[in-house]
């Protein structure tokens, strides 16, 4: 499903709604709400607004319990860290305690962090099937979302729900999870904004499938629902036969 908004205030308080009641859903059904944070730049707005007096209210953020769809290999307190801009941005405003926070620990060696990390997440799902109730995802205008990039082994995973690998478009290494966790997802949402997004959004939307050109493409819930929130310049791009469908 497509929304699409005239811009991004809107956009941003309807994701942030749907958060609301997909948590409020979620914690009425199971008593806790997972929720899988994307990074950059693109959900910093959001995760302030979802801080902010306005909405802190609406959730019992003591029963949600927060896990990352991917992370920059680099200390928790680098600018360029994932985990530090959620801290900054909803952690600490919100005063969630450190056990509802799981991190991808890049104190660890990349492999160490990526087994670490499959471990969390299969602890946190003990003797349940392992599904997120929330997995919010961005997309870089070379296509790729959490670090699934472009012409990557990890692409073509179908076993580990986490992988450590080095990514030459950044000369860095990455910790991401892998689509078949992703795709077990109840609900997972794009956050996609700005012009600089059209042509990706168009790729992954419009174009026939390549993954490794396109690994957005990848982004397929087995039983769960995807919806992509972008505003009109991010989806200039559509034909309007599936701006229509949506
Ligand atoms: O590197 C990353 O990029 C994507 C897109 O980020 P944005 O800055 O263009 O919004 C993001 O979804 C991912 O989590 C992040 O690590």
């Amino acid at each position: 499903m497509l929304r699409i908004f005239d811009n991004t205030d809107t956009l941003l308080a309807a994701l942030a709604d749907f958060i609301v009641d997909s948590a409020r859903k979620a914690i009425h059904k199971h008593g806790r709400f997972s929720f899988v944070l994307s990074g950059g730049s693109s959900p910093k707005k959001l995760y302030t607004l979802l801080a902010s007096d306005a909405y802190r209210p609406k959730i019992d953020w003591t029963k949600v319990f927060f896990f990352f769809g991917d992370e920059r290999y680099v200390p928790a307190t680098h600018a360029d860290s994932n985990y530090r801009m959620a801290q900054e941005t909803l952690f600490t405003p919100l005063n969630i305690t450190p056990g509802q926070v799981f991190r991808m620990n890049t104190d660890l060696a990349v492999d160490a962090a990526a087994e670490g990390y499959e471990q969390d997440i299969r602890g946190y799902f003990v003797e349940k099937p392992i599904c997120f109730d929330f997995i919010l995802l961005g997309l870089g205008d070379n296509s790729h979302t959490a670090s699934l990039f472009p012409h990557t082994s990890v692409l073509h995973e179908k076993d580990a729900l986490v992988k450590g690998l080095y990514i030459d478009e950044v000369k860095m290494n990455r910790i991401t999870l892998t689509a078949p966790v992703i795709n077990r997802g109840a609900i997972i949402a794009f956050l996609v904004y700005g012009a600089g997004k059209a042509e990706a959004v168009h790729h992954i939307l419009e174009d026939g499938q390549n993954i490794d050109e396109y690994p957005a493409q990848l982004i397929h819930p087995e039983q769960g629902e995807v919806v992509w929130f972008l505003d009109e310049p991010a989806s200039a791009n559509l034909s309007a036969a599936v701006k229509k469908g949506n």
